[in-house]
């Protein structure tokens, strides 16, 4: 009967992961006796297996290594304990709703003892347990690690069994994906579930395994809307199709039309029902393929468990050959780089010496930074922060200053009006083509009043930004000292709030200065001033004796100007009237170009003996003051964090030293 079957549906295992040995569903003998995933155990994948179970036993994941693994997924309900169950020959916690909710990483260990060793371990906790018990062991530690509620949990419970007739085969059974929540479960259960199980199949070193219900339509569920969310094209996708007893109508069509995309392929089976024993289970299993009218048109390459079993550990080995290469490299680099960190984490300090001297290498680290940044204009510490490019910062702000400062004010009188009050104010019995020295001083002193504001908002901008640079350099240089950063940066503000208060009395007094005195050795006001002057006679001409009586005049620096207001206005007063505003206008740019670069140059100066002396002066002066319990102390006593992160890194390194040491065999045979 079986022989003249017509075998319709088609294998779609990558050669690489190639299918398990047939078998004749005539032959009884096939139905495993113990655990079907027994038969022929390969001596040169054997060491693979060994290899990646030592990593796993070793917990190389922590280190953010992933390991090749089989994780099975499905949508809830859809039988994944029982697939579990079936292939490891034992109880696990089954039924209607939802059961796993925890990750249940099941390893399943060869053994040559005829007594099981069965346990599970979660939380740092060790439970034994028996085959008749497990099911009750796995609830109750559930019930600890997620509460006795629905709710789901991340903390991953493994459960070892140790049997004869079992390889090392290690898999991670998760939550069953819902998208309603039932009675007493979180609102957001879709979320935490999908969570979950995406950080598991999201590695590229998992293999995913999904359970599918015969009893429904592929292309609905869940579980393969996720799996191809991370495998689009279902290179490392087995499906499992289990029920199909429950719905066997159209099943070998469903899996030979293949919508899903399963590079990997499909296996149907059929599970434990009831109280039937795994004997029975798997025979009954082979009864249904071999003689149910529809199930046994499907090639029996791809039905039944220990057709699965057998795909699972060829698909198991060769992605553990697949990987382990990346996985050596991988543990290599980490172990490299935790030992460099380990090696500049600083030495546990014994005395006060010993402490100074690390408080000077900081200071000096950090001088030499700053020194790069600010002044030399070298940023190669700080490649791709460009608020740490100092030099190119600075002249930014410089130049939006100097910009600011020589913007146009607008005109908020007429023109020449200012000029007229003031020389109204300013006349004295005399020569009337002079102009008064104080009304040209009183006019200059109405800029500067003007812009006074503008120079000390600049500078005090200037040093805001110079004690955020200094506060992230010291912050970098002092790292390995958390307990004495707050004192450096306290040492690095208390210096900018100084500095800033001589800083703006300084420019206070620059632009002070030139309220006081005109004067300029620029020749360029002379030209400025004789270029804007020679209009006067046509200006004084369009205002007063000019028939047409414009209300407009076009001046050079000025643009058209409205002159109809000037016309009530004396010649003689309006002469010198045009003379000052020629002058002040001349002379106001160069007072305000050398406002720009005195500030220039007192910068340079200034940041120079910041970082040259004040700097390192300011930060002993802070550290070794005995008021503030004497900074240099706390220098001894080793941070916690500082402590934790050199625990941490030791940890690693122990880690993945055993870990190297665990595939230098495997290395050392394939090279
Ligand atoms: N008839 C039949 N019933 C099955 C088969 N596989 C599983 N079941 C039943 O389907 C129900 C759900 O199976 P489980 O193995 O608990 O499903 P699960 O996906 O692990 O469930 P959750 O973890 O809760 O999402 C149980 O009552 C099983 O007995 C099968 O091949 N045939």
């Amino acid at each position: 009967m079986v022989s003249s079957k017509k075998k319709v549906a088609t294998k779609k295992t990558s050669p690489s992961l190639a299918i398990a040995k047939k078998k004749s569903r005539g032959n009884k003998d096939v139905v495993p006796v113990e655990a079907p995933i027994v038969s022929s155990y390969n001596d040169q994948i054997r060491p693979l297996l060994d290899t990646v179970d030592r990593l796993r036993n070793l917990n190389v994941m922590r280190e953010g290594i992933h390991l090749p693994t089989i994780v099975v997924v499905g949508d809830q309900s859809s039988g994944k304990s029982s697939v579990l169950e079936s292939l490891a020959g034992i109880s696990l916690p089954r039924g209607q709703g939802i059961c796993t909710r925890v990750p249940l990483v099941m390893r399943l260990q060869r053994s040559s003892s005829p007594e099981p060793e069965i346990w599970l371990e979660y939380s740092d906790k060790v439970v034994p347990t028996d085959e008749e018990h497990i099911a009750e062991a796995i609830r109750a530690a559930t019930d600890v690690i997620a509460g006795s509620g629905k709710g789901v949990s991340e903390a991953p419970l493994t459960l070892h069994v140790k049997k004869a007739g079992v390889p090392d085969l290690t898999m991670v059974d998760l939550p069953g994906i819902t998208r309603v929540p039932v009675n007493g479960q979180p609102e957001n259960i879709y979320e935490q579930i999908s969570g979950m199980i995406m950080e598991y199949i999201e590695p590229q070193e998992s293999i995913i395994l999904n359970v599918l219900s015969a009893t429904v339509d592929f292309t609905t569920c869940e579980s393969i809307r996720m799996s191809r969310k991370v495998d689009k094209t279902g290179q490392r996708t087995l499906a499992v199709v289990t029920k199909a007893d429950m719905a066997p109508e159209g099943l070998l069509q469903k899996v030979t039309a293949d919508d899903v995309s399963i590079v990997l392929g499909y296996v149907c089976v059929r599970n434990r029902i009831g109280e039937e024993t795994y004997e029975e289970a798997r025979m009954q299993e082979e009864l249904l393929f071999k003689t149910h009218p529809v199930l046994s048109l499907i090639d029996e390459d791809i039905v039944g468990i220990p057709v699965l079993a057998q795909k699972l550990m060829l698909i198991q080995a060769s992605m553990i050959a697949r990987c382990l290469p990346n996985i050596v490299r991988k543990i290599n680099q980490k172990l490299d780089t935790a030992v460099l960190e380990l090696n500049k984490l600083p030495m546990v300090m014994a005395s006060t010496g010993e402490a100074l001297m690390a408080l000077m290498n900081i200071i000096g680290s950090a001088k030499e930074s700053l020194l790069r940044i600010l002044v030399q204009g070298d940023f190669s510490e700080y490649p791709d922060d460009q608020n740490m490019h100092c030099t190119a910062r600075l002249a930014d702000m410089l130049s939006q200053f100097s910009d600011n400062l020589q913007a146009k004010p607008k005109d908020v009188s007429e023109f020449l009006m200012d000029e007229i009050k003031i020389l109204d104010e300013c006349k004295c019995v005399g020569l009337p083509n002079f102009i008064p020295r104080s009304a040209f001083l009183a006019i200059l002193s109405q800029h500067v009043d003007e812009i006074h504001d503008k120079p000390v908002e600049f500078i005090n901008k200037i040093w805001d930004y110079i004690e955020d640079v200094i506060s992230s350099v010291i912050a970098k240089h002092s790292d390995n000292f958390p307990q004495i950063q707050s004192s450096i940066k306290r040492a690095g503000r208390n210096l900018i709030t100084k500095i800033k208060e001589q800083s703006v009395n300084r420019v206070m007094e620059i632009v002070e200065m030139e309220k006081l005195t005109d004067y300029t050795c620029n020749p360029g006001y002379m030209k400025s001033w004789t270029q804007k002057t020679s209009a006067q006679e046509s200006f004084i001409d369009a205002v007063l004796n000019n028939g047409n009586k414009p209300d407009y005049f076009s001046v050079n620096g000025f643009g058209n100007v409205k002159i109809s207001h000037l016309r009530k206005y004396h010649a003689h007063l309006l002469i010198p009237a045009f003379d000052m505003k020629m002058r002040i206008t001349s002379y106001w740019t160069i007072v305000l170009r050398s406002i720009v670069d005195n500030l220039a140059l007192y910068l340079q100066l200034s940041v120079k003996q910041l970082v040259n002396s004040q700097f390192q002066k300011e930060i002993v002066a802070e550290m070794v003051d005995p008021r503030d319990g004497g900074g240099v102390e706390k220098m001894l006593e080793e941070s916690p964090l500082v402590a934790s992160k050199r625990e941490k890194l030791k940890n690693s390194i122990k880690l993945l030293k055993e870990s190297k040491d665990a595939v230098a065999a495997i290395v050392d045979q394939n090279c």
